[in-house]
């Protein structure tokens, strides 16, 4: 395979199966801006984020469906635009499958067959019996959810080194969604294979993802291992009086509830909370729910911790 070179891994580093650096995609009315973002080879990073946050754009970014008119997009060591033989090497889930409606799943079978070098007809069969679909059914036939089954068992079919996959989980039902990540688990016995997979079913993630990244409004508001992730923020609680006006120490998703204010602060900002808020690790969900409401500034610069704390002491919260 030929192509641009890709930044080198800095020496005792893990090759990396996918980057985005300083990444900017315009499609006229939505952009993601400033996009960075690392997967390590042998890892599953998990991509969430509310409606429209730019979950598939970025997808589609990876697999040269959108060109980025700022910053450099790798995948498996190879710099955006790749090789043509790059897509051998993709396993791919898409919200709109690109097979034919007329074909039976065997003649998906006989039509991909081709264009793999790898393709494995008894992991394809076995995968459909799995998922039990009838191989003589017509892809035009299929339910949304076994749709998304027969894509998974193309992306796996022939022996990707990393998957893209968009909402897999959405419309599989509960006995295929655990199917699904037991055969991830299988597939990741090889370290030399990596996933990412957008999902709004968090729960999919908690059981599998050790990278997380969660975008909103077109920018990563946070990326990094499952736990630098869930260790990042605090969910607080407290009265109107309790916390501190937003400002001062970001309140992202600040809500009333009946018992008062809700919030999730970064976890550093947490000693400069008062003595009676309630503070508690936050779930996944809680993280998306609140972040999703509010995206990073365009030009972070939240004052710094020192100035803060001095605020908070003229206010009587130190
Ligand atoms: N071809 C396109 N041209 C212009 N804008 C587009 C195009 N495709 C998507 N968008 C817009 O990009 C934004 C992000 O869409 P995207 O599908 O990436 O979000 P998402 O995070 O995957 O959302 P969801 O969770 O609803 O699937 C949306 O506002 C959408 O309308």
């Amino acid at each position: 395979m030929t192509g641009p070179a890709a930044t080198p891994a800095p020496a005792g580093a893990a090759p990396l199966a996918l980057a985005l650096r300083g990444v900017t995609v315009d499609l006229g009315g939505f952009a993601l801006r400033d996009v960075d973002l690392a997967l390590p080879t042998g890892y599953v990073m998990g991509l969430v984020g509310p409606n429209g946050a730019g979950k598939t754009t970025l997808i589609r970014t990876l697999l040269g469906m959108w060109t980025a008119s700022a910053g450099t997009v790798e995948v498996l060591g190879h710099a955006l635009p790749a090789p043509v033989a790059l897509r051998q090497e993709i396993g791919i889930v898409l919200d709109r499958p690109a097979l034919v409606e007329d074909w039976r799943l065997d003649d998906v079978a006989t039509a991909l067959r081709p264009f793999y070098a790898r393709w494995d007809d008894d992991r394809f069969a076995t995968l459909l019996r799995t998922f039990r679909l009838d191989r003589r059914a017509r892809v035009k036939e299929l339910s949304r959810g076994m749709t998304m089954k027969l894509q998974i068992a193309v992306a796996l079919s022939h022996d990707a080194r990393l998957l893209l996959l968009d909402e897999p989980t959405s419309g599989l039902d509960p006995v295929a969604r655990d199917e699904l990540v037991g055969i991830l688990g299988d597939y990741l016995v090889d370290d030399a294979r990596s996933v990412l997979f957008s999902t709004h079913i968090t729960a999919d993630l908690e059981r599998i993802a050790d990278h997380l990244t969660v975008l909103s409004g077109g920018r990563v508001v946070r990326s990094g291992t499952r736990d630098d992730v869930l260790d990042a923020y605090c969910l607080v609680r407290g009265d109107d009086d309790e916390l501190p006006a937003d400002g001062i120490v970001p309140l992202h998703g600040a809500r009333h509830t009946p018992v008062g204010v809700e919030a999730l602060v970064a976890t550093d900002d947490v000693p400069l909370l008062g003595p009676g808020v309630l503070v508690e690790r936050p779930t996944l969900d809680q993280i998306v729910v609140h972040l999703g409401g509010t995206p990073p500034p365009v030009d972070p610069d939240p004052p710094a911790p020192a100035r803060r704390r001095g605020l908070l002491a003229s206010r009587g919260w130190s």
